[in-house]
């Protein structure tokens, strides 16, 4: 009986919905394995279909579709290597999230996922039935047990698996990233790998899907001396990678071979990246080619307009600046100063005239009423009126700014600078915008398509940020400093601590009952705001549903 057998690991990033291109994916990787001589060729969680789906999965068409692009890969995959990949399993109006084991041209095993998640961004209880504990597979000389990502997080599959025979656990994963979410993985596999003994294959996917992003990151576990795990091989981060690991042998049981160790970046360059793959991969998947920006000289703009030079190219981004009577010199200096040092386009449309003209329009109406924030809306809806005639003429994708200090307070306009489509920010608070720019200044990377060095000038990084949308108007005047709020939102929100609590650790009961109120106050606002990539255990969307009309307030 051979000692040795290779499988191919296709970190890869599949589309939501598109069939025939994830299947194209499957073949070209699997045409690589053959190349190798692999045993088998391993492909992560519902990768047939991209992951997540949502509702879509619960489509009868879909996830036949789905199911008999799979047969088909089966026969055009007849002479090679077994083929491991995630899919839909639609049976008895039962639909569940299995892993299809296909050889010799036909369907050999569905493993069926048993630990459906949904807390945090999923809800597969709701789409999918929970399959029994399936048992280990044969390919060749192994039996592999595969618990279905989630799976692999309790101990119950895995263990199960072990006492019914499985030699080795090969895990497929479609697990979203947040911000060092690969120690949290390692946890939980560390722990399998001691409780069964057996080495552990983890297969993540990669890409942007809608919100989420999906890092990769794949690793190989082996159980090392007295109980002990030893970590033999590390995919990068973010990377399509097509990889060979070996297992072979030994008296104590199958082990993989030392393989390759790639860099893990720092919690700044796994957020900054993330940032970038997603509207990259966003844009790429709903087919923009351009994107632009309204360019105030801010910094949160300047971020922004940075994330999308790296994602795009320079040249495929441009910066509109947009002065009223309130845009200060300076403002005007530094976003031509950020634009030129990032190499973009930088063209100016003045919103004056149109102000002066929605004033006249609505003079008769107005008469008699003090200028109040409505006024200083209209600026701000001006802005996206031009910005969205630029969008449709040249076909770009308009990003918004809003971080997610703002984000949480409401601290934008609806219509206004919340005008866009995808919002590269959105998760990011304003205390780590300004950490994130120094980041940026400082490092480069290959992935990163835009301009090396000091590309967001100093100053713009240093004032005091300001909307601009009246005289002297700064962001404290209407909010507690970045640094008070942010800590307030992080026990309000990724916390999800009492108004009380917060108190007990220092921050004004007052302040803390004002931000509470914005927050709750502005669930509308999100409910309409643009998309942006998770990079937090609790990103606004689906890992934190809130009810629009809630007149529930937490008491100091
Ligand atoms: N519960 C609810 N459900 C649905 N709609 C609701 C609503 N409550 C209010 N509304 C609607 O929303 C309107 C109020 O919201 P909105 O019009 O956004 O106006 P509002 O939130 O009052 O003002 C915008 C705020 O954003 C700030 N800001 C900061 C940074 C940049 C910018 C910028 O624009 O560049 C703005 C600005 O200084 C101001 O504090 C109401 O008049 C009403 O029409
Ligand atoms: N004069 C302007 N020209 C072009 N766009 C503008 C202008 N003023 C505001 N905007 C748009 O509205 C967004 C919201 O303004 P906001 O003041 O919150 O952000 P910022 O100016 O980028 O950063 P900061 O909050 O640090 O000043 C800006 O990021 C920008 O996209
Ligand atoms: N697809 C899944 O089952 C993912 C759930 C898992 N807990 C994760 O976040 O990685």
């Amino acid at each position: 009986m051979a000692d040795r057998f290779r499988i191919t690991l296709g970190q890869l990033n599949p589309t939501v919905g598109d069939l025939a291109g994830n299947a194209r994916k499957a073949r070209e990787a699997w045409a690589l394995a053959k190349e190798a001589g692999a045993d088998l060729l391993a492909l992560p969680e519902m990768f047939i279909t991209g992951y997540q789906t949502q509702d879509l999965v619960l489509k009868v068409a879909f996830s036949e579709d789905a199911m008999a692009t799979i047969e088909a890969l089966a026969r055009d995959c007849a002479d090679g290597p077994a083929i491991g990949i995630g899919g839909p399993f639609l049976e008895n109006e039962k639909l569940y999230n299995a892993f299809w084991i296909l050889e010799g041209g036909k369907v050999v095993a569905r493993v069926l996922k048993h630990d459906l998640p949904h807390k945090q961004l999923f809800d597969e209880l709701r789409l999918f039935d929970q399959g029994p504990i399936s048992g280990p597979y044969r390919i060749g000389p192994l039996r592999i047990g595969s618990p279905i990502c989630e799976d692999s997080w309790w101990p119950e599959v895995s263990e199960t698996l072990a006492e019914t025979g499985a030699e080795i656990l090969l895990i497929p994963n479609g697990s979203p990233y947040h911000r060092n979410k690969l120690d949290l993985r390692m946890t939980h596999i560390v722990s399998r790998v001691v409780e069964t003994g057996l080495p552990a294959v983890y297969l993540n996917s990669v890409g942007g899907q809608d919100d989420q992003l999906y890092d990769g990151a794949s690793f190989v576990l082996n159980p090392g001396a007295g109980g002990g795990v030893e970590k033999v091989m590390q995919l990068a981060p973010f990377d399509e990678i097509i990889a060979h690991v070996d297992f072979i042998r030994t008296e104590e049981g199958w082990r993989a071979e030392r393989n390759r160790m790639d860099h893990q970046p720092d919690e700044w360059e796994q957020d900054y990246r993330a940032m970038t793959e997603g509207l990259r991969d966003y844009m790429r998947k709903s087919g923009f080619k351009t994107a632009l920006l309204g360019m105030s000289g801010g910094i949160d703009s300047a971020l922004v307009a940075t994330i999308a030079a790296d994602a795009i190219g320079p040249e495929n981004v441009r910066c509109i600046m947009l002065p009223s009577e309130y845009t200060s010199p300076e403002s005007l200096e530094d976003a031509a100063d950020c634009a030129t040092r990032l190499g973009i386009q930088i063209d100016t449309v003045k919103i004056d005239g149109a102000r002066g003209a929605v004033d006249q329009a609505l003079a008769h109406l107005m008469e008699g009423t003090t200028p109040d924030l409505t006024e200083e809306n209209i600026q701000s809806r001006l802005r996206g009126v031009m910005l969205m005639a630029i969008s449709n003429k040249f076909g770009g994708l308009l990003l918004t700014t809003g971080n997610k200090s703002e984000v949480a307070v409401g601290y934008c306009t609806i219509y206004g600078d919340m005008a866009g489509g995808y919002n590269p920010i959105k998760d990011l608070y304003k205390t780590r915008v300004f950490e994130t720019c120094r980041w940026r200044n400082r490092h480069h990377r290959d992935w990163m398509l835009g301009n090396s060095g000091e590309v967001i000038p100093q100053r713009i990084i240093t004032k005091p940020p300001s909307a601009e949308l009246r005289p002297d108007q700064k962001d404290q005047d209407s909010l507690p400093p970045y640094e008070v709020l942010d800590a307030i939102l992080d026990g309000l929100v990724e916390k999800d601590m009492s108004v009380r609590e917060l108190v007990a650790m220092g921050h004004e009961a007052e302040v803390v009952l004002k931000v509470q109120s914005l927050l709750y106050g502005s669930e509308w606002k999100r409910y309409q705001a643009a998309p942006g990539p998770r990079i937090s255990p609790k990103a606004f969307w689906l890992d934190r549903r809130y009810p629009l009309v809630n007149r529930w307030r937490d008491k100091a």
